[in-house]
C-alpha cells in the first residue's frame, strides 16, 4: 500500500493544494508558521478522516471557509483507490473510498496504516496511563484488525458493571446482579489482556535494539504492566467479586485491564518519571520504528510515518541514524525548518516539498494556488 497524491481543499491554512509523495521519503520544508504542520495533518485526516492534532475538528476548516476536503490517492496490490473526506463543522463528515460512501476510514481495506510523531505526542511518554493503553490497542487493531473488536466489547461490559454498581448503591438491585456482568467483563479482560501482551511481545525486542541505534544511552525496555495476573477468566471475575465491596463504596470498577500500563524504561527505571525530554523524545521515536518494524513483519508492509519537527531536536549522528533507519521500503514524510537537517534531503527519489504560507511548491515545480 502506497500513498502518491494528496489534494486539499480549505484545509487550515490551504486554500488548495496538490502534491505528489514520495516511494520513500517526503521532506517537507519551510520557515516557522508556514503550515509543514498543517500539510502532515491533513494527510493524517485524508486516511483516516481524524485530526492528529486537535479534537475540535473545526479548527481545520480555513479561516471563512465552510468545508474542508482532503482526498489522497494510494495504490496497492489490486491498482488505485482514492480516498476522500469532507467537513463542514455542524454536519455529518463526507467519507468516500473510490467515490463510494463509508462509514469509517477504518473499515475500508484500501485504507494505509499510519504512525505520526508531533511534537506534543511526547505525553505518550510522559502523560496518563490512558494514554499509552489507547495507543497499545490501537497497534493491536493496526496488527490484527479483526481483535479490534475486544475492546469495544471490554469497554462495553465495562459501562454496563459501572451502571449497575450505581444502580445497586442506589438501592434499586441487589449486589448478586454483578455474577453475570463479572463474568462478562472478565470474559473480554482476559482476551484484552491478552491481545496487548501479544502485541508488546512482537514490539518489546525491536523497541531495545531500535532505541539503542538511535542512541539512547543504557538498556532501553518496554514492559506491559497488566493490573490483574488472573491465570483465565474465571479467576479474574473472582478478583472482581473479592472488590466488590470497595467498587460499590466507590461507585466504579477498579481492578481490570482499564488500568493497565505500559512502560517504557531505560536502565531500570521509568522514562516517564525520570528521563529527559531529548531521552523521552528518543523513547517515543524508538517506539514508533519498533511498532513500523511489527507491522511490517506481520502484514507485509510498514505504515506510513509521519515525523513533525523531530530533526531539530536531534544532533547530526542522531539525524543520518534516524534517516537510515526509515530506508526500510516503507514510506515517511518529515517536516523541518532546515533542509540540511535531513541527511540524504538531496538524494535522487526523495521529494521535496517546500512550503511558503498557503501554497506548497513541489521540486518539479508545480504550484498549488496560494490561500
Ligand atoms: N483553520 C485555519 N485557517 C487558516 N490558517 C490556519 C488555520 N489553522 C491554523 N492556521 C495557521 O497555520 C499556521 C501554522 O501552520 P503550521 O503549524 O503548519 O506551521 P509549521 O510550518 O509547522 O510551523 P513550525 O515550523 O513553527 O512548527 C499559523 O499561522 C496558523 O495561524
Amino acid at each position: 500500500m502506497r500513498v502518491e497524491r494528496l489534494r486539499l481543499r480549505d484545509f487550515r491554512t490551504y486554500a488548495a493544494a496538490e502534491v505528489a509523495i514520495g516511494p520513500s521519503l517526503t521532506v517537507v520544508h519551510g520557515p516557522n508558521g508556514a503550515g509543514k504542520t498543517n500539510l502532515l495533518e491533513s494527510l493524517y485526516f485524508g486516511c483516516t478522516s481524524r485530526s492528529c492534532r486537535t479534537t475540535n475538528e473545526r479548527e481545520v476548516v480555513r479561516f471563512g471557509a465552510p468545508a474542508a476536503r482532503v482526498e489522497v490517492d494510494v495504490c496497492d496490490r489490486d491498482g488505485s483507490h482514492e480516498l476522500s473526506v469532507g467537513f463542514e463543522p455542524g454536519a455529518p463528515k463526507r467519507l468516500r473510498v473510490d467515490g463510494a460512501p463509508v462509514e469509517r476510514m477504518a473499515d475500508s481495506p484500501a485504507r494505509p496504516l499510519i504512525s505520526v510523531f508531533l511534537p506534543d505526542r511526547l505525553e505518550l511518554v510522559k502523560g496518563a496511563p490512558s494514554l499509552r493503553r489507547a495507543h497499545l490497542d490501537q497497534l493491536v487493531t493496526a496488527l490484527w484488525p479483526a481483535r479490534a473488536a475486544t475492546r469495544v466489547a471490554y469497554t462495553r461490559a465495562l459501562a454496563q458493571r459501572n451502571a449497575l454498581l450505581g444502580r445497586i448503591r442506589a438501592g434499586r438491585v441487589g449486589p448478586a446482579a454483578l455474577d453475570a456482568w463479572d463474568a462478562e467483563l472478565a470474559r473480554w479482560g482476559v482476551a484484552l489482556r491478552d491481545d496487548r501482551a501479544a502485541a508488546v511481545d512482537l514490539v518489546a525486542e525491536r523497541f531495545g535494539a531500535q532505541a539503542t541505534d538511535l542512541g539512547l544511552a543504557g538498556a532501553a525496555e518496554l514492559r506491559y504492566r497488566p493490573r490483574s495476573r488472573a491465570a483465565g477468566a474465571e479467576a479474574l471475575s473472582a478478583e472482581l467479586a473479592e472488590r466488590r465491596g470497595s467498587d460499590l463504596e466507590r461507585g466504579f470498577t477498579q481492578h481490570g485491564p482499564h488500568r493497565d500500563d505500559l512502560l517504557l524504561i531505560r536502565d531500570g527505571r521509568e522514562l516517564r518519571a525520570y528521563g529527559s525530554q531529548g531521552e523521552q523524545r528518543l523513547g517515543l521515536l524508538a517506539l514508533l520504528l519498533a511498532e513500523r518494524e511489527a507491522l511490517a513483519a506481520e502484514r507485509g508492509a510498514p505504515p506510513l510515518l509521519l515525523l513533525d519537527d523531530v530533526m531539530s531536536e536531534l544532533d547530526a549522528d542522531r539525524r543520518a541514524l534516524l534517516v537510515a533507519r526509515l530506508d526500510d521500503g516503507g514510506q515517511a514524510v518529515i517536516t523541518t525548518t532546515d533542509l540540511a537537517h535531513v541527511p540524504g534531503a538531496d538524494a535522487p527519489g526523495v521529494v521535496r516539498l517546500s512550503v511558503a504560507p498557503g501554497s506548497v511548491l513541489q521540486d518539479a515545480g508545480v504550484a498549488s494556488r496560494a490561500a
